[in-house]
């Protein structure tokens, strides 16, 4: 038996599975994706062959490796074995794993020799990124709402520091701006492991400046933010009437462009758009490239419905997705909540999914909607209705082309919604209560004044009715 590892593994048994595996995937993936993640590992397959133990160097790679090749290991595992095979992945200090691997590997292992002589740890090891490893390209799904964002996103994780630097994404809430920073983070290491990456929430950011002056340790922080590869810092309109964070920010802002660094920054409203933030920093976010994240369109919510389905191993079909897809229209986020409750309620009751399923596991959902229509949406098929952007819903813009739109929006958020003056104000850029009521009344006067006018209201009321 070998010391040091479980009775039930034979790890001559499994080689040849492992290698095949090694084998597909060295075809499978790009050379350096392929060197840095499957080329270390070392792998043991239980006496059973019912399990395949995969051992990693720290948490890390533990979590990059089962977000992004586990599913795929198990798809090859089960076609070669003819049944599902467990992947079981653990973490093996450095000096530990090569004892290990050393006493319990019989000749024929030894010709694998990244498994036992691992390369050194690259620094994103020790750096803390800050990313969810399970949020990527691969799984963002694409349509007219972010192909924009998307590709210019890509663009950056593949040559960051040239082109579209910064690059600032705004869009309403739920539609994706996170993930795909994330994603462009998990690309840029996935090709570069050693690149510092981190990925901040802009509230982050404001407390880490706070830190630093109560504890004096400016220079800490300089050399902490200033010596990032890439910076991914999102919800930047928190940095409102925040004076200090905003000088520090221009400052590592200065810093990482001059030493090619890239910048990706979200926002719920483009650059001009926002409110108490100084120009200077403004006119900085604005001189690389801004795009727009749109809410999704019909296809598109069934897509993202279809694919989230299949990545918690169950299958909505079409139909069913677009009878969601045509219920839920505001966000990603709210999407991915219906989905929860579909696919708990099937689990639960045991049937399989379909409309009347939908129909019953969304009952709240569905009859909170007819009555309460959300202001994201009134927002959103106004923006629609009279072609501007939905952003204009929050910004400062005050020409009569937005303004009159953003009145009809918020009069319509009143007549529609169960929301109070302040809180409209509040989804509309942070306004005044005064300001909602202000055009309530002003549109309510003009209705029935104008017959044009009366019509569109006619109009759009009936479409966010459904
Ligand atoms: N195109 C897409 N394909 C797949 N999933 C998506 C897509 N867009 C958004 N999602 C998912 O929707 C959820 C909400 O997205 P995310 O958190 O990135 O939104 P956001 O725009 O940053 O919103 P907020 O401003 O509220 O933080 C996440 O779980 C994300 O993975």
């Amino acid at each position: 038996m070998t010391e040091g590892l479980p009775p039930e593994f034979q790890a001559d048994a499994g080689h040849s599975l492992w290698q095949a595996c090694v084998d597909e995937l060295s075809r499978e993936l790009p050379e350096q994706q392929f060197n840095t993640w499957i080329k270390p590992l070392t792998a043991q397959i239980s006496e059973d062959q019912q399990r395949l133990t995969l051992f990693v160097a720290n948490r890390f790679k533990l979590d990059w490796i089962r977000a992004q090749y586990a599913g795929r290991l198990a798809t090859m595992l089960e076609s070669l074995q003819g049944h599902p095979v467990q992947i079981e992945l653990v973490i093996t200090p450095r000096d530990s794993a090569v004892k290990t691997v050393r006493q319990s590997t019989p000749s024929s292992m030894e010709n694998v020799p990244e498994s036992i002589d691992l390369p050194d740890e690259p620094a994103a090891n020790t750096f803390r990124s800050r990313l969810n490893t399970a949020l990527t390209f691969d799984n963002l799904v694409e349509g007219t709402a972010n192909r924009m964002a998307r590709a210019a996103a890509m663009h950056v994780s593949g040559s960051p520091g040239h082109l579209y630097n910064p690059l600032f994404i705004y869009g309403g809430v739920g539609l994706g701006k996170t993930h795909l920073m994330h994603a462009i983070g998990n690309k840029l290491l996935a090709d570069r492991p050693e690149a510092k990456v981190l990925y901040i929430h802009a509230e982050q950011f404001v407390s880490d400046v706070v830190k630093a002056y109560q504890r004096k340790t400016f220079d800490e922080f300089k050399h902490h933010y200033h010596s990032l590869d890439l910076l991914l810092i999102d919800d930047v309109q928190f940095f409102a009437n925040k004076d200090r964070t905003q000088e520090e920010f221009f400052n590592a802002f200065e810093a990482l462009l001059a030493k090619k660094s890239h910048i990706v920054m979200t926002s719920d409203t483009y650059p001009k758009g926002l409110a108490d933030i100084h120009e200077r920093l403004v006119s900085r976010f604005d001189s690389g490239l801004t795009v727009a994240m749109e809410p999704p369109e019909l296809e598109m919510r069934v897509a993202i419905l279809i694919n989230k389905a299949i990545s918690e191993g169950s299958e909505m079909p079409e139909e069913v997705a677009f009878f969601v897809a045509k219920n839920v229209r505001s966000n990603v986020r709210e999407l991915e909540g219906a989905l929860r409750k579909i696919l708990a309620y099937s689990r639960f009751n045991q049937k399989e999914i379909s409309i009347q399923l939908a129909r019953d596991a969304l009952r709240d959902l569905l009859s909170i909607q007819n009555r309460q229509i959300s202001v994201e949406n009134i927002q959103k098929t106004v923006a629609d209705y009279y072609k501007i952007k939905v952003a204009d819903m929050y910004s400062k813009k005050r020409p009569a082309s937005i303004a009159r739109p953003r009145q009809i929006a918020m009069y319509l958020a009143k007549e529609m919604t169960q929301k109070s003056l302040p809180e409209i104000g509040e989804l509309f850029g942070g306004r005044d209560h005064t300001t909602v009521l202000h055009a309530v009344r002003k549109i309510n006067a003009e209705r029935l004044q104008l017959t044009e006018l009366n019509q569109q209201l006619h109009v759009l009321e009936q479409t966010l009715k459904g």
